[in-house]
């Protein structure tokens, strides 16, 4: 076996070895008075009878008391000492950890809840090693060689039965309990990063999840990992329930060997005892050697990963630990798990793609604080199948608040949204997103790859598929410019791709999603250039299609002139609505708006050329 990582812990152990070494002693010097206590405490019980002289009791009674208080001291001193000189230990790899991921960062992210538990319980195990396995091993190894001695000074036969017992006690048993968890252990650290990682995308990717219909499949996810988690730290558990019968076991077999043969070799009474309670307490010291194997065992996976973390180069690239959706074609995830039930997407169905969706939004209102100003206030709209809406208006007039009613996620106080005739709540939660579906604000990119994010959308698209939406969002050329194309890994909400890259490949998830439903789009070319923003909307618009509707949220007034109809709102009210044409011939908001943003891009196009 490799000792790298326990040397790279010694390495960055070495300036606080003076302090290690004390609580080792100390540790030494509380398992010596527990066993020199045991063994004074057994004499005076056993020649209590015989009537000793009296200052000779006297002096066993005060060593009786002295060892019992200097062993609760010494116990609190070396607890002491071991976790400063740990604790100093833990900052300092702490400090170098953290730099080493974030100058790391810059080149390949990785997922925040896999960073969290590499700072967290693998710098952990670093504390552990010294605090559960350096220092009560040093102590037990002493402790043992001690009570040897001593044994032997009795009778060497009895030392030789004791050396035995402690040989198979504290190295036997220990390699036997190292073998058994290390195989398990192998797999928890991993997985704990894993699902930490779950974590954070059930809660930061939320929304998009539920939009997509894909909490089903993330939750099973999350769910089998963490139930493949409890049955790997069960089957730990009974390993450790096994060894430490044995361990019992062994206890009293070394004593009373030790008890037979120094009876043998003529020991006298008072001394046998002595000798067999000395025993047991030094055996004991010694299972503490089972417990440090298996702490040693569990701790390897993570002390590696703090090792490779120190020793890499910067940059050096790392598969994401977890993934979303994936391909048809694609028989594992690239996690190598199998696939997920329940595939994202699944609620669009053959039905829903067949059908086309007339869609009415009648009288909603709604307040999301008691008092206060409604976001929504007595608001209408006719979506028949196929049309393209848009809405527009001041920030804050309810825009995402009209979208978040009509995808189900808000549900609103006063008013319904009808889809062919059907009330929004009474259709299956499942079939939602299947119906309505697109781009919704603060949407999420996953850590995952390019092909993984789109599938999300639509699980069961195919490559013509991702290609036809990722084209109309002005995303294929670079896509095939990667070396890794479809498979490029996009990082941690996106974290890898430029503002407008993200908001590309989220736009043609959106594509992707409800393909014959309703797609809304909110703030769909945010963050890209004019010319881009003009050239995605139009290209993004003609991919929806015939049969699809599009519900627009947007503050860009450009190209919605191809918009079948122009909803203003206001203090979530609508203020006006009619045709591009319409809207920018008659005072208003939306006239104010128009002049304002052609003449801001007249100055821009003139700066820009
Ligand atoms: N989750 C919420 N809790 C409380 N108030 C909210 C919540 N979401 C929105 N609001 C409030 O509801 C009103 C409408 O918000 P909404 O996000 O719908 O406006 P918007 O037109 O989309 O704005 P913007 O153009 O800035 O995105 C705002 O006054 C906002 O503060």
């Amino acid at each position: 076996m490799r000792l790298r990582p326990e040397r790279t812990v010694w390495r960055l152990a070495r300036p606080y070895l003076g302090r290690l070494l004390g609580a080792g002693l100390l540790a030494a010097g509380t398992e010596l008075a527990g066993l020199a206590l045991l063994a004074t405490a057994t004499w005076l019980l056993v020649s209590a009878a015989d009537r000793p002289p009296l200052d000779t009791l006297t002096v066993a009674i005060v060593a009786v008391r002295a060892l019992a208080i200097g062993r609760g001291v010494l116990r609190y001193t070396e607890r002491l000492a071991g976790h400063d000189a740990a604790l100093r230990v833990v900052t300092e790899v702490r400090t170098r950890v953290f730099a080493a991921l974030a100058a790391r960062r810059t080149a390949a992210p990785q997922r925040s809840g896999d960073l969290l538990s590499r700072l967290v319980s693998d710098v952990e195990a670093v504390q552990d090693l010294l605090l559960r396995v350096l220092v009560p091993g040093a102590a037990a190894v002493l402790v043992g060689l001690l009570a040897v001695l001593g044994a032997s000074a009795v009778a060497p036969v009895a030392g030789l039965a004791l050396a035995g017992g402690l040989l198979l006690a504290g190295v036997v048993l220990p390699a036997l309990a190292a073998v058994l968890t290390r195989r398990t252990a192998a797999r928890v650290a991993p997985l704990r990063g894993a699902l930490a990682g779950d974590a954070v995308d059930l809660t930061a990717g939320a929304a998009d999840l539920a939009a997509f219909g894909a909490t089903r499949a993330a939750l099973d996810r999350a769910d089998a990992r963490a139930r493949e988690l409890a049955g790997l730290e069960r089957r730990t558990a009974a390993v450790g329930w096994a060894v430490d019968g044995l361990g019992v076991l062994l206890s009293g077999a070394t004593s009373a060997a030790v008890l037979t043969v120094a009876l043998r070799a003529g020991v006298d009474g008072v001394l046998v005892g002595v000798l067999a309670v000395g025993t047991l307490a030094a055996v004991e010291a010694a299972l503490a050697l089972v417990g440090a194997a298996r702490h040693w065992a569990r701790l390897r996976t993570g002390l590696t990963r703090v090792a490779d973390l120190l020793a890499a180069p910067e940059g050096t690239p790392e598969t994401p630990t977890g993934t979303f959706a994936r391909s048809p074609g694609t028989p594992e995830t690239s996690t190598g798990e199998p696939a997920p039930s329940g595939e994202p997407g699944d609620g669009s169905g053959a039905e829903e793609v067949a059908r086309r969706w007339h869609c009415r939004v009648e009288e909603v209102s709604l307040r999301y604080r008691r008092p206060g100003p409604p976001a929504l206030d007595g608001v209408s709209l006719d979506l028949p199948a196929g049309s393209r809406v848009a809405v527009v208006g001041p920030s804050g007039a309810g825009k995402s608040s009209l979208l978040g009613v009509l995808t189900g996620m808000v549900r609103p106080d006063h008013g319904r949204v009808v889809l062919n005739g059907v009330d929004l709540p009474d259709l299956p939660v499942d079939r939602l997103p299947g119906i309505v579906g697109g781009l919704l604000a603060e949407a999420h990119v996953f850590h995952a790859t390019v092909r993984e994010n789109l599938l999300l959308g639509r699980a069961g698209a195919t490559d013509d598929d991702l290609a036809g939406a990722v084209s109309a969002a002005g995303l294929l050329d670079w896509v095939r410019q990667q070396p890794a194309g479809w498979d490029t890994i996009v990082g941690e909400d996106g974290g890898q791709l430029s503002g407008g890259q993200r908001q590309r490949l989220l736009l043609a998830r959106a594509l992707l999603a409800a393909p014959a439903g309703i797609l809304v789009l909110d703030e769909p070319t945010e963050g890209l250039d004019p010319g881009a923003a003009d050239a995605v909307l139009a290209s993004a618009t003609a991919h929806a299609g015939p049969n699809r509707t599009v519900l627009l949220v947007t503050h860009r007034l450009s190209g919605l002139d191809r918009y079948d109809e122009i909803v203003v709102l206001d203090e979530g009210r609508i203020a006006d609505r009619g045709s591009h044409a319409e809207l920018a011939g008659r005072p208003g908001w939306y006239r104010d708006q128009w002049l304002r943003q052609t003449d801001a891009e007249r100055d821009y196009l003139a700066i820009s050329t």
